[in-house]
């Protein structure tokens, strides 16, 4: 509270914070790990092979820089775990507090970009879940930006315009279930058999609903007395390709229309189809580029305070998540502080132990929570609530309180003529010489608009929120096949390094903005990418050396093997404890570590090398949509938890490469072993060198299996297991000689 305003001694807030547990526990044992650490290096520095061949001191100059590196970083993300604020809302003060009319409008912005990726009936699930929010429907207004620009998704959204009419009176209904269709239908109905005929009912429409979209999006085209139902199709006249196409925005569902309503005669939300100009001439810039899009035009139509922005798979899984959102931002003391509320993004099509760790369960249940409480998480990209004054450009000011009431939806004037003047607001035009894509909305320039965009805000003077609820607000999709998985997170490294090498770098951009601690909470994130050449070494160098007999750790007999090896057990528990806590399994701590290890090696090189390209101006920014469908065979092997290879690419080929030398390195080493008159002095020589190689073999074994044990379409393609046997004969040689 300010000087000066009095003191409410009455006042409840509407969130409350708390800390975490296990803090304690935590340090104690970060510290325990930091000294063996600190063991490592003394040993490093006093036992430099210094009289010893030139590849030798090379060797070990190199893996001691690799430590070094590996120790900054893991301290850089303690400060991710220092902290951790746990948030919680209370619902039933804000009722008490507003009614239905105080409460702000919110305009929620779906995106799709590609029909194909994407699939419509995906993409309207998801329309029609966030329809069905548990706030008054005259407040809400939903948009879709069609960045695909197909009449396909046009369609189904006319159709989802339709099925919304019993739709969302069949939601009222409900308590806690999904309200995407598709997620709702999925499970069994229970109990109640009032409900039964309705549940009947409806899930026949929908099922009707889905095969008349799924046949029309097979067959690729409207059909002709399909497109007489609605004036929209007529656009479509003029569009000379995906790429190149004037603006198309329909209101299909207007909120403000007497008839726009339910089949219980309960309004509805408005709804909006929304397919920004796009010319060959012009660059779009992406995501970042369709949600400025959707921030003027929505000003024009509905011009809600509170933006919630979703990707066109994160259905809402929990009705309640705006009022949730809303006791933030509403909350008399410190809303007016905060920009945006951001919630985890959560996924529905994980494997059993999380093949591919997609989850980011320990950034999701744990490092956000600590970047809360370091000044605000950073915005990731979807479940989150805006308030647009600050997503707009507005700097924090104390004054600012935020205006929640007053008519949000210009009541004058007609549908059409909002459509008419609307459309301007999306031309490739507009934006020249003004500040969208700077200060203004979504930043340009950058893969992950998201991170940048949330920086930028918070060096604005704002404040934002991490809401974790048990019940999670938002359900996505992951990628089903491996290449996906490391094609998007080569997109995101990429993007975040890019930001730390620009003038937004965290501590020099956020300098005397952001407090410190929030600076160095982003540059774990924005260093993913450099991790590529500590790791490129640790999983190589050793292997080599093991062929060629360098010694590069510590003898087992020797104590100085005691800090080596309380760092890396001692790592390994507290990243296991971790991961158990965040409600993960054991194998899917192996998959986590795997993972970890695959993307250091193919996609933050490839994150690295391309930043580097870029910054030289070699190569354009792109963004590679993420598939968010797969065939009914890779889906098989996806549920089985078997690694999917498949296409050709040279990710595969490295990770083949490296996961051979790993394995000759290791059978090398057991060969010394056994050959040796007294095994017991290699073993005792080379021990932790075998023992990191077997480690790394190990976590390989996925490799192995699809190179020379499977026979399926999903098996590492046999060119690139020649490739790759090359490859590694070749190091092996060149190290032995
Ligand atoms: O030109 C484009 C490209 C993408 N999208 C949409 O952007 C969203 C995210 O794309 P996706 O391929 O699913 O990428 P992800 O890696 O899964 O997305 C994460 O990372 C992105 C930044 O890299 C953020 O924009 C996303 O919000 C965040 O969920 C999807 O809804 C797309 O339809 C567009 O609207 N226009
Ligand atoms: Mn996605």
């Amino acid at each position: 509270m300010n000087k000066g305003e009095p003191e409410r001694e009455d006042y409840l807030p509407l969130f409350e914070t708390r800390t975490a547990r296990g803090r304690r526990l935590f340090r104690l044992f970060s510290a325990s790990i930091f000294i063996a650490i600190c063991f490592v290096w003394v040993y490093r520095v006093t036992y430099f092979p210094a009289g010893e061949a030139k590849a030798e001191r090379l060797a070990w100059l190199g893996l001691f820089l690799a430590e070094l590196w590996f120790s900054f970083y893991w301290s850089l993300t303690l400060i991710l775990r220092w902290n951790p604020v746990l948030r919680s809302t209370f619902k039933d003060r804000l009722s008490s507090r507003y009614n239905q009319e105080a409460l702000p409008g919110v305009d929620i912005f779906v995106c799709t970009a590609d029909p194909g990726l994407e699939p419509p009936v995906m993409v309207i699930n998801t329309v029609l879940s966030v329809m069905a929010y548990d706030y008054p429907p005259e407040k809400l207004s939903v948009y879709l930006s069609d960045d695909g620009c197909s009449e396909l998704t046009f369609f189904a959204l006319l159709e989802a315009a339709r099925f919304s009419e019993i739709w969302l009176p069949f939601c009222r209904k409900l308590k806690d279930e999904p309200r995407s269709p598709e997620a709702y239908f999925r499970t069994e109905l229970v109990g109640d058999s009032a409900m039964t005929k309705d549940w009947l009912c409806i899930k026949k429409s929908y099922e009707d609903l889905k095969i008349r979209i799924e046949t029309i999006t097979k067959l690729g085209r409207i059909p002709a007395d399909i497109r007489k139902e609605h004036k929209g199709f007529r656009e479509w006249g003029i569009v000379l390709s995906q790429h190149d196409h004037q603006t198309i925005l329909q209101i299909l569902i207007d909120g403000r229309d007497a008839n726009a309503i339910d089949i219980e005669g309960k309004v509805l939300p408005t709804l909006v189809y929304l397919s920004r100009e796009k010319r060959p001439k012009y660059c779009h810039n992406f995501k970042a580029g369709a949600m400025n899009a959707l921030i003027r035009v929505s000003s024009r139509i509905s011009n809600a305070p509170i933006i919630l922005n979703v990707d066109c798979d994160m259905y809402s899984n929990n009705p309640e998540a705006i009022k949730d959102a809303m006791c933030f931002f509403m909350d008399e003391k410190k809303g007016h502080e905060i920009a945006y509320v951001q919630y985890p993004q959560s996924f529905y099509n994980l494997s059993k132990n999380d093949l591919y760790s997609s989850s980011l369960r320990v950034i999701v249940e744990l490092e956000l929570l600590g970047f809360d409480a370091n000044g605000g998480p950073s915005y990731i990209g979807t479940g989150c609530f805006h308030r647009r004054a600050s997503l707009c450009g507005k700097k924090y000011s104390k004054e600012f309180k935020g205006e929640w009431r007053g008519p949000n939806k210009k009541i004058e004037e007609s549908a059409s003529f909002l459509e008419e003047t609307g459309k301007v607001l999306a031309s490739c035009t507009y934006e020249q010489d003004t500040d969208w894509g700077n200060e203004m909305g979504l930043k340009y320039g950058c893969p992950v608009e998201d991170i940048i965009t949330g920086l930028s805000i918070q060096c604005r003077g704002w404040r934002s929120i991490y809401f974790n609820p048990e019940r999670k607000a938002f359900l996505g999709v992951v990628p089903k096949t491996l290449l996906q998985y490391l094609i998007q997170h080569k997109r995101w490294a990429e993007g975040e390094l890019q930001i730390f090498l620009s003038k937004y770098c965290p501590v020099i951009y956020g300098h005397k903005k952001i407090p410190l601690k929030l600076q160095l909470s982003y540059c774990p994130y924005f260093l993913w990418a450099v991790n590529c050449f500590a790791t490129l070494y640790y999983v190589t160098v050793p292997s080599l050396c093991l062929v060629k007999g360098i010694l590069l750790f510590p003898k087992m007999s020797c104590p100085w093997t005691l800090s080596f090896a309380y760092a890396m057990i001692a790592g390994c528990i507290k990243s296991l404890g971790e991961f158990i806590c965040c409600g993960g399994t054991f194998q899917g701590w192996l998959n986590d570590q795997r993972m970890w290890m695959f993307k250091r090696t193919t996609s933050y090189f490839f994150a690295f090398s391309d930043t580097l390209a870029r910054m030289f101006g070699f190569s354009e920014s792109t963004f590679v949509i993420t598939e968010k469908v797969a065939d009914e065979e890779i889906s098989q092997r996806y549920e089985k938890e078997v690694m999917e290879f498949g296409t050709p690419s040279v990710m595969f080929t490295i990770l083949a490469t490296l996961a051979q030398l790993n394995l000759f390195g290791c059978v090398l080493g057991i060969r010394n072993v056994a050959a040796d008159d007294v095994p017991v002095k290699v073993l005792d020589q080379f021990g932790l060198q075998i023992i990191l190689c077997c480690v790394l073999v190990m976590l390989n074994q996925p490799i192995y299996q699809g190179l020379f044990f499977r026979k399926d379409s999903g098996k590492v393609p046999s060119s690139v297991t020649y490739q790759a046997i090359v490859y590694a004969l070749l190091a092996c040689t060149i190290a032995m000689y």
